[in-house]
């Protein structure tokens, strides 16, 4: 089955002071979609914005808004962030203690849902939810900062999840977050990544249409 691709660039890298330009930057360059990291505090060593942020900036901003929620008890703010502009709302495994119930909130909010797993988190934990999920996200590396270095065995999270949507046909896409860029993009995608997110790698390397060139490049580059 043939996947879409995307590169979703993670604002955590980006200006905070400009996040308007940044945005607008983004889809001059032809960006489709944009990763917002909403970090609380207490599921990680981190805080960043909310939904205030958000509303403001769906006012000035057609990217598809691909929220992931770093937040403890997800399931208390769907239907803020769902209003302040969500297209798409992830929430992690390990903060929601009842998934199901959670996966099912989104859905009835009417945006598509994704569940994420952090590195060390088996792929059992959400084996019995994909028929209901729009997106998994692997995180490859321990969420909170930006900058950090590839988790290696998270390669083998990524091949073993396509498998298994493969064995029972069906359409989800696997994200993949933490230390992804020009380098190694390839590679992932050929093990069956399909939505890429990249913040140093891709913030750090202004302009953004060129950054986002050198990304595309190097995704056509493994098939030829
Ligand atoms: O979720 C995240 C951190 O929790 C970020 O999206 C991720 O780390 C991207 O940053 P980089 O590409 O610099 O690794």
């Amino acid at each position: 089955m043939k996947k879409r691709i995307i590169l979703s660039p993670s604002l955590l890298s980006a200006n905070f002071g400009r996040l308007e330009e940044e945005l607008f930057a983004l889809e001059e360059a032809g960006l489709k979609w944009v990763h917002w990291d909403v970090m609380d505090g207490i599921f990680v060593p981190n805080i960043t914005f909310g939904p205030p942020v958000i509303r403001q900036l769906r006012k000035k901003s057609k990217l598809f808004f691909d929220v992931h929620l770093m937040i403890d008890k997800p399931e208390r703010f769907f239907e803020v962030f769902t209003d302040a502009g969500a297209d798409l709302i992830c929430f992690h495994a390990e903060a929601s203690l009842h998934l199901e119930r959670a996966v099912q909130k989104v859905k009835d909010l009417g945006v598509k849902v994704g569940v994420a797993l952090n590195p060390a988190t088996p792929l059992c934990k959400i084996k019995y939810l994909l028929p209901d999920l729009d997106m998994v996200l692997l995180m490859s590396v321990n969420p909170g900062f930006g900058g950090q270095k590839f988790i290696p065995f998270t390669k083998e999270k990524i091949k073993e999840l396509r498998q298994l949507l493969e064995e029972k046909q069906l359409s989800v896409d696997i994200q993949i977050d933490g230390g992804v860029s020009p380098q190694n993009i390839g590679e992932l995608a050929s093990l069956g990544a399909n939505i890429f997110v990249s913040g140093s790698a891709f913030f750090n390397f202004p302009p953004y249409g060129q950054r986002y060139e050198t990304f595309l490049k190097a995704l056509k580059d493994k098939d030829s």
